[in-house]
């Protein structure tokens, strides 16, 4: 989204990205589950990622925050490899609160469960190197006790000390993967209050994946669709209420039930012509060739290993997308 003459804090570049089987690659003959997807983003946009439940908005997400692993050039932030180049999440430039984070979070450079029998005050204060007026400020919009023991908080009082953390350094991106889910109204409408004046004040652009449009209608900058892993729009919420005049929720709501539409005509035409309704799976644990990888017969589609666990066989290990694992 980028303007003339402005240089994109975030560039995508053609992205591609396969999860990899059981043996560290892409299942041979694997199709991309995120592909051909370029977007720049610039300093001080605030971008609502949408889509259905397993378009992929939480493995762009990752791949931006360098969690997984691919061509240099595919993704840049600051102008530099998000996989690659350690520094940009170590200084806090980059962040990245999702999924995962959501059950442990760094604490004093160790990941600790966020459930441990520890105050509020003692894992905020573990965090180095933050500006105390931030970190007041923080507690104020967040509403903290700091006396709270994390193993008898409930879950929304959790939740409010982790973003804490997440958000004390001076975050340059920050990628969101709906972590609001627990707040209440008035704790979640301030974190976006707050969100919004911070890129607002310090040029710092953010991504959010949701499916929450409470308190959003006014929120993003741009609003980014994505379906079956590929980019269908990405638009100024400006233009998005041009060819609209309902609400944000509605707007995606339409777009998700063409969507839905359009992937089930596909699939009637398919069983029409004798056709499986689903494209073949790629069974992940399928390892063709040496496995020590002397002779390859998979093609490397764009995806190289990264910092994940690969999908195993066995029943615990099937992989959903995030909502349906984490969202319960
Ligand atoms: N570790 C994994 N290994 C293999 N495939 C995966 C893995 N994680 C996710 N997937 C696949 O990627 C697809 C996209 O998942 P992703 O979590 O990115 O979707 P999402 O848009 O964030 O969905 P949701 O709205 O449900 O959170 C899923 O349908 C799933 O099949």
């Amino acid at each position: 989204m980028s303007g003339e003459g402005s240089t994109p804090i975030v560039e995508i570049d053609r992205l591609r990205f396969t999860y990899p089987g059981i043996d560290g690659h892409p299942p041979p003959g694997s199709k991309p589950l995120i592909d051909e997807f370029s977007l720049s983003i610039n300093a001080g946009d605030r971008c609502l990622l949408v889509g259905s439940n397993g378009a992929g908005k939480t493995t762009i997400l990752k791949i931006l925050g360098g969690k997984h692993m691919v061509e240099p050039e595919m993704v840049r932030i600051m102008g530099r490899s998000a996989f690659h180049d350690t520094g940009l999440t170590s200084s806090g430039d980059l962040c990245y609160l999702g999924g995962e984070w959501r059950r442990d979070v760094a604490f004093a450079g160790f990941d600790v469960p966020i459930q441990m029998d520890i105050s509020a005050e003692k894992m905020i204060s573990g965090v180095p190197n933050v500006d105390p007026v931030r970190i007041e400020k923080l507690i104020k919009v967040l509403d903290i006790d700091l006396s709270w023991r994390m193993h008898r908080a409930s879950d929304g009082q959790r939740r409010r000390v982790q973003i804490c953390m997440g958000l004390l350094k001076p975050f340059k991106v920050l990628l969101l993967d709906e972590i609001t889910v627990d707040l209440d109204v008035l704790a979640r409408a301030n974190l976006l209050a707050f969100l919004r004046q911070d890129c607002e004040e310090r040029g710092a652009a953010i991504i959010y994946a949701t499916h929450i449009f409470d308190g959003l209608d006014d929120w993003p900058s741009h609003v980014i669709y994505v379906a079956h892993g590929r980019l269908q729009l990405a638009l100024p919420l400006e233009k998005v209420r041009e060819t609209s005049k309902l609400s944000l929720m509605r707007t995606v709501e339409s777009w998700l039930r063409k969507e839905r539409d359009e992937d089930r005509r596909v699939r009637k035409e398919r069983k029409a012509k004798g056709l499986p309704e689903y494209d073949e799976k790629i069974e992940g644990t399928r390892v063709t060739g040496d496995p020590a990888r002397k002779v390859v017969q998979a093609v490397n589609n764009g995806w190289a290993a990264g910092r994940l666990h690969s999908t195993m066989a066995g029943e615990e290990n099937f992989a959903f997308s995030s909502n349906r694992v984490l969202r319960q």
